[in-house]
């Protein structure tokens, strides 16, 4: 069996009435990208802060790198690295002077904790910046020298949270290629993201976090296969001809059986939007506008979708109905 690098089994953690966390499970294997995903205010950073020590739990039975949290915080503090949305980053002094104040606190010897800090520097793309007031960095360049700053005590874990929010685009790759090298040099990823695509992209697993409990959890294939296939979706311009095919396509669905076509949710709707269920084969799209044009249908645009993340966090969490929007719904 693997070892755990984070255990929590259990967990619970109120605010006055408002349960944040309702009996969560988690369960990290080393040296993997564990990525927590639920819709804003779901309790992701919460879940962060307990298993960080930064917060205590109500309840639960935690074990971060191997060390009972309750028991040992201290242990898991040395284990551990935390950058998020409380960054570290001090604006005032310089990024090596960040670096180096980082590398005082782990009582690194002066000269180790030069090289350690030039290596991190160069690693991260901020050599040139060094000598710069960190106020004048990029969100980007900040976010680089928070996890650099993390990586001076040597962390085995490190707890991301929501590390690419409002990063342009390019600077979210540098990110990621960032998460991989970690991961390449054996660190466990504990990553919280609003951003479907990134735990796509760089989760070994997922757990989708919703109403104080794991609503889902698995890969992302496994979490696709969860939802009901792809479709195809008819986008109209007349709110007649759509109408009209929102009724034929209702009749239609009365003859194939329920669930076999749809509309979509409340957004889909009013940009005249229809949904139908379609894997989105070659032979079924003939098929389908086969159909379409003997019902005399006209689509404004026809696109073909398959199931991704989206589909999956929309079903799982709380007003999220696309996958199972009754036939009711076609209006
Ligand atoms: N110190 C606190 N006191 C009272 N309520 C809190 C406190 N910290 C968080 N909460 C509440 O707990 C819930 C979960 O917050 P949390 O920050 O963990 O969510 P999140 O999933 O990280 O959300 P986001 O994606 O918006 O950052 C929210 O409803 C929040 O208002």
């Amino acid at each position: 069996m693997t070892n755990l690098a984070i255990a929590a089994n259990g967990l619970r953690k109120s605010y006055g009435d408002k349960v944040v966390l309702d009996g969560v499970d988690l369960a990290v294997p080393e040296g993997t990208v564990f990525s927590l995903l639920g819709p804003n205010g779901a309790g992701k950073t919460t879940a962060v802060k307990i298993l960080s020590t930064l917060i205590r739990a109500d309840a639960g039975a935690i074990r971060v790198g191997g060390h009972d949290l309750a028991a040992d915080p201290q242990a898991v503090r040395a284990a551990i690295g935390v950058t998020g949305q409380f960054s570290a980053v001090d604006g005032l002094i310089t990024g090596e002077e960040n670096m180096l104040l980082m590398a005082d606190l782990h009582h690194l010897p002066r000269r180790e904790g030069r090289r350690t800090a030039a290596e991190l520097l160069e690693r991260f793309g901020l050599t040139e910046a060094a000598k710069k007031p960190a106020s004048t960095y990029s969100g980007g360049m900040k976010r680089r020298l928070d996890i650099a700053m993390t990586l001076v005590g040597g962390p085995r874990i490190i707890f991301l949270d929501e590390p690419t929010t409002g990063l342009d685009p390019r600077s979210r790759h540098h990110m990621w290629q960032i998460v991989r090298q970690l991961v390449a040099d054996g660190v466990t990823v504990f990553l919280t993201t609003q951003y479907l695509d990134e735990a796509d992209e760089l989760a070994d697993r997922i757990a989708v976090l919703d109403d104080g409990k794991i609503a889902a959890e698995g890969t992302a294939e496994e979490l696709k296969r969860l939802v009901p296939g792809g479709h195809v979706r008819l986008r109209f311009t007349d709110p007649a001809a759509y109408q009209g095919a929102a009724s034929a396509l209702r009749e239609a669905t009365l003859l194939q059986g329920p669930g076999s076509a749809r509309a979509g949710d409340t957004p889909l709707d009013e940009s005249l939007m229809l949904q139908i269920p379609s894997g989105g084969s070659p032979r079924e799209l003939r098929s389908l506008l086969d159909w379409l044009d003997a019902a005399g249908i006209e689509a404004e645009e026809l696109t073909v979708h398959t199931p991704d993340l989206d589909d999956v966090f929309f079903a799982l969490t709380a007003g999220g109905d696309v996958p199972h929007q009754p036939e009711e719904a076609v209006r």
